[in-house]
């Protein structure tokens, strides 16, 4: 490598000048008649550019001496068809699908030269380059749901998990065992051990991930409550409602009995939702349950993603707009956010001591009651039909036809980071 380039042989196009510039590499077919066609007629994999932004490379691997091939352009005769044995490095990209059923592919360029110090110093410094890439994740937690859908979590996973591991993103991985184990184990994981992570991935379906977010918030958004709507009063005091803010606590600091209080009334047995059952082990080193919390939300660091995985997969759908595995695990890697908004919901409900306490949730995309949230519970009784199960149990709310009133107002929004696509090169 000389200065801002040098030469280098590109597996399928042959001898190229490479030039580097701060945002990425071009590439110049050193042979005028290994025509551009070079680039376009390469059909055995996803098509090569000849400009590669640094943004969309998301690893660089040093290999031992091998094959690279000679261009793909069959027409050609300057490089020869045939396989030329060098030290080669492979530069790992993301590109869009020509064939493949995944909008977003991995993609590779693989360089070679015969001079093995040559390699390593381009493997190098395109490695600094894309270390200085910012908002890439490097320790990831990471939930997976094994009965999610069609029961193709754990199988996802496994087809994703390479792509974090050449791209050296620390995952650690938990599978869920229960209803309510993702949301325990952030719930009443310390601090100290959820700083240690960039984000957490959920591969599941919205379930999964709404428990994520819950276990996330609920000990530590801190604002103050939503203004209460008319009805409080029947319960109770409204200036009483008014005094929590998030937590369970008022405009001071948290003690861990207010905490508890709350996680107690989260528990209520009116609750029925299987994502609040926190009393099983989460498999997790909790330091301290009492704690204070220190991370906060929203905040400009801590990142969700999704591996769709689920039945209806609606909140990927409305970041990515796709819902493949494997797009959502190149763009999570590559730190590609989007903002979604969040919507704290907040129910006022009388305790055993006449006391009106606060439940808090949190939702994603979108939120439901009545006939919805009835078809929801009903439908995890039939877990083992997939996805048919929404169907079947909307007939079977339908039919019970059950009258709810209610009055609705919209409170507030929270804006928080989420993992995804970024709108570009789209
Ligand atoms: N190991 C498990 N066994 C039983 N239930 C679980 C387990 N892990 C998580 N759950 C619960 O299953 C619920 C649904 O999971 P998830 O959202 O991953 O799949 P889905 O319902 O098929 O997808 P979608 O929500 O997109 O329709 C979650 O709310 C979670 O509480």
């Amino acid at each position: 490598m000389q200065g801002d380039g040098g030469v280098l042989f590109l597996s399928g196009v042959g001898e190229v000048t490479v030039a580097v510039a701060h945002d990425g590499l071009s590439f110049q077919p050193l042979h005028l008649d290994v025509s551009s066609s070079c680039w376009s007629s390469i059909t055995m994999q996803p098509k090569l550019q000849s400009k590669l932004q640094f943004s969309d490379v998301y690893a660089v691997e040093h290999l031992d001496v091998g094959p690279v091939c000679g261009p793909w352009n069959t027409r050609t005769v300057v490089q020869g068809k045939r396989n030329t044995e060098m030290n080669r490095f492979v530069v790992h990209a993301i590109t869009r699908s020509r064939k493949q059923p995944s909008p977003w592919v991995p993609c590779e360029y693989m360089f070679g030269h015969k001079d093995l110090e040559t390699c390593k110093t381009w493997a190098e410094h395109i490695s600094g380059c894309i270390n200085k890439e910012q908002d890439r994740p490097k320790n990831l937690m990471v939930f997976v749901h094994p009965l999610c859908g069609k029961g193709r979590g754990c199988k996802n996973w496994e087809m994703v998990a390479p792509l974090f591991e050449r791209a050296k993103v620390k995952t650690k991985v938990i599978f869920t065992e229960r209803a309510g184990h993702a949301y325990a184990t952030l719930a009443s994981l310390s601090d100290k051990e959820l700083k240690k992570f960039d984000g957490v991935i959920a591969v599941g379906g919205d379930g999964l991930f709404n428990e994520i977010l819950n276990g996330l918030l609920s000990t530590r958004h801190k604002n103050s409550y939503p203004p209460t709507p008319e009805g409080c009063r029947y319960f109770g005091s409204n200036y009483k409602c008014q005094e929590y803010t998030n937590n369970g606590v008022s405009n001071n600091m948290a003690t861990g009995d207010d905490v508890n209080v709350l996680s107690g009334n989260l528990n209520t047995p009116d609750d029925h939702e299987p994502l609040l059952s926190t009393a099983q082990s989460t498999g997790l080193d909790i330091s301290s349950s009492n704690q204070v919390p220190f991370v906060s939300f929203p905040n400009n660091w801590f990142r969700l993603g999704i591996i769709p995985s689920g039945s209806t997969d609606a909140i990927v759908l409305s970041t990515t707009g796709e819902r493949d595995p494997v797009t959502s695990a190149l763009l999570i890697i590559l730190g590609r956010r989007i903002s979604l908004d969040i919507a704290q919901v907040v129910r006022w409900k009388s305790s055993p001591t006449a006391e009106v306490l606060p439940t808090v949730r949190y939702a994603a995309s979108f939120a439901g009651y009545g006939f919805y949230g009835e078809v929801i519970r009903e439908s995890e009784n039939y877990r083992w039909m997939g996805p048919a199960r929404y169907d079947f149990s909307g007939t079977m709310v339908f039919l019970k036809h059950r009258w709810l009133t209610v009055t609705s107002e919209l409170l507030w929004y929270l804006p928080i980071n989420l993992f995804s696509l970024k709108v570009n090169n789209f």
